[in-house]
């Protein structure tokens, strides 16, 4: 359990939360020194895509990428090519292809049967985390952990969206308690009451509340996704 107070950075819009992750992630990048590279996990949905379009474009020459593996959260189970792909969103937002000197990239085959691709991710994951980048739904679902879902085991394993009935893939809430640090990034006026929600009360049943009860996370928020409380 968190015992200290929360640790929220609110922005003036998205654009500046964007600007705000990707000079957090340059300062990580930075100072690691370590022999095996920095392993950040991102969440997709509508929320990172500036994120991905400022590291993939004007940011794109900044970033060690040499020094960083990447992976993913969670996927839909959909072809790499379908909209809803977290994987297409990220190359459409690098312009097509990733840094060819990114030191590894991982992504979720959505494609394939979710129990079997959530084992196989499972395998290649390296043994602890660096860092992970959440998102928030505007239904308090965080990775594709859902309100009302059975939690699943493992490192990673197959969920459901309740609402669509689609198929995914995620990181387990274990997993993601495990990792050295977690973020969420949540912008957007469609988040501000769920947010409001969970952070005023940790011990409500919604999934990214139970991610910032049992651990400590940063929360990077826009104004307009954060409660009036906070501002
Ligand atoms: O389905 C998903 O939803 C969450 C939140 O997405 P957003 O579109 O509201 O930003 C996301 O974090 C997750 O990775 C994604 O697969």
């Amino acid at each position: 359990m968190p015992s200290e107070a929360p640790n929220i950075q609110i922005c003036a819009d998205a654009d500046a939360a964007a600007l705000a992750l990707a000079e957090a992630l340059l300062a990580a990048l930075t100072a690691h020194d370590a022999s095996e590279p920095l392993s950040l996990v991102v969440s997709g949905g509508g929320t990172p895509e500036r994120l991905f379009r400022l590291l993939g474009g004007a940011w794109r020459a900044r970033i060690p990428w040499r020094k960083l593996a990447l992976y993913w959260v969670d996927e839909r189970c959909v072809a790499p090519d379908d909209p809803q792909s977290n994987h297409g969103m990220l190359l459409r937002a690098f312009g097509g292809a990733l840094p060819a000197d990114l030191a590894a990239y991982q992504r979720m085959r959505g494609e394939d049967p979710p129990q079997q691709e959530a084992a196989r991710y499972a395998a290649l994951l390296p043994p602890r985390l660096d860092w992970i980048w959440l998102g928030m739904g505007d239904d308090g679902h965080t990775a594709s952990l859902f309100p009302g879902e059975a939690a699943g085991g493992g490192r990673c394993h197959g969920a459901r969206n309740p609402l669509s009935g689609q198929a995914r893939i995620t990181l387990s809430e274990q997993e993601i308690l495990r990792a050295e640090r977690v973020t969420f990034l949540v912008t957007g006026a469609s988040k501000s009451a769920t947010l409001q929600t969970v952070l005023s009360d940790l011990q409500c049943d919604l999934p990214a509340a139970r991610i910032a009860r049992a651990r400590r996370v940063g929360w990077l928020l826009d104004a307009d996704s954060a409660p009036p409380y906070l501002q």
